[in-house]
């Protein structure tokens, strides 16, 4: 089975990818453009369709035992729009270190043995990414080139409906490592993924306010979309695609190739009309592929707080002119304490 690249989705309120320029209505977007400008791209019916069909099943009778996260702003407890759960995919000792990373920062310690199902789509995933992942070589982390890449778990989100949501965040890089490949597959219904680019004046220094994955994230969530971070707000030069929406039907698979966690954001907003699954009506279901590096992880300090400090990428200091890796970004470390940041920040002097 050859899975088809694809730009677009078949919903009439999601025509998709598009992108919206400063103060301009969203515009459709050539697959040239995309591939050029944005470090991401999707593939429609990455799945036999009845693995997909059976792992849909299989989740949504699963999900009702999920988690839902919660945080706290101003003393006030929110509950996250959406539950979660992760699958192991690989040993017991690679989950473990997960699980410790993520219990400080989101409470989120439920973690199961992934099911034959997801194990199969596991498998498939990995080829398309590693095939894909070819022609991508330099921007890739160097643990993934040359077709290392497979996923060591799957994190699992449910939104019962047009509801609930994710806000804009990129994913953890601590427990990831730069320059992560994160594969991302949608089963059910039919939902919007926006991708943003991310704020240059995002600093260091800021750290403790203005994380991408904690405090300022889940301030937005359950908004309407375009709350967490005007799209407009820091336009690059006249033409460059500034935020795209992806249409994402059942089945069809995210690839966030890097330097999608570093330079952009990700969001799921509300969505009044997205289309309905005949298996889960307005129940979608997401798998986010992912590949532990227990390294990374292992590498963080202590933050003045006592906890592990988080690593992030600094959108101010560039490659050096001529480099497309993006690896050779700038990243420090900084304190994640979502209840009081100490502000502790450190430049990160990895070769
Ligand atoms: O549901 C999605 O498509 C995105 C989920 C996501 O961004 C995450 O779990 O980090
Ligand atoms: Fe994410």
């Amino acid at each position: 089975m050859t899975p088809k690249v694809s730009i677009g989705g078949s919903s009439p309120e999601l025509r998709s990818p598009s992108y919206s320029g400063k103060g301009s209505k969203k515009v459709p977007v050539s697959y040239e453009e995309l591939q050029r400008e944005v470090p991401s791209e999707m593939v429609q019916n990455v799945l036999p369709k009845k693995l997909a069909d059976r792992l849909l099943r299989h989740l949504i009778a699963d999900a009702p035992t999920w988690h839902r996260g919660q945080w706290i702003m101003f003393g006030k407890t929110h509950a996250a729009p959406r539950t979660s759960c992760y699958y192991s995919l690989a040993d017991g000792q690679e989950d473990a270190e997960e699980s410790d990373d993520y219990k400080d920062v989101s409470q989120l310690v439920d973690r199961r043995d992934a099911p034959a199902d997801l194990r199969e789509a596991a498998r498939i995933i990995d080829d398309v990414v590693r095939r894909l992942g070819a022609s991508r070589e330099p921007d890739l982390a160097p643990r993934d080139r040359g077709g290392g890449w497979s996923a060591s778990y799957a994190l699992a989100n449910h939104y019962a409906d047009g509801q609930e949501t994710v806000g804009a965040h990129a994913d953890r890089l601590t427990p990831l490592g730069k320059c992560p490949t994160i594969a991302s597959l949608s089963l059910g219904a039919t939902r919007m993924f926006r991708l943003k680019r991310a704020d240059p004046t995002e600093a260091p220094k800021d750290a403790g306010g203005s994380n991408s994955d904690a405090p300022g994230t889940r301030e937005a969530e359950g908004r309407e979309e375009d709350t967490a971070q005007s799209p407009t707000r820091t336009a690059p030069a006249a033409g460059a695609i500034n935020s795209v929406d992806f249409c994402l039907e059942h089945n069809t698979l995210v690839i966030m190739w890097p330097p999608t966690q570093e330079e952009w954001r990700h969001e799921v907003p509300r969505s009044k009309n997205m289309g309905r699954h005949p298996i889960s009506g307005a129940a979608r279901v997401n798998l986010t592929f992912r590949r532990l590096d227990r390294a990374s992880a292992a590498r963080a300090p202590l933050c003045r707080c006592g906890n592990q400090a988080v690593l992030k990428a600094s959108l101010n200091r560039r490659p050096p002119a001529g480099s497309h890796a993006a690896c050779q970004q700038g990243y420090y470390f900084a304190c994640d304490n979502t209840k009081g940041s100490c502000g502790f920040w450190r430049w990160d002097d990895e070769a």
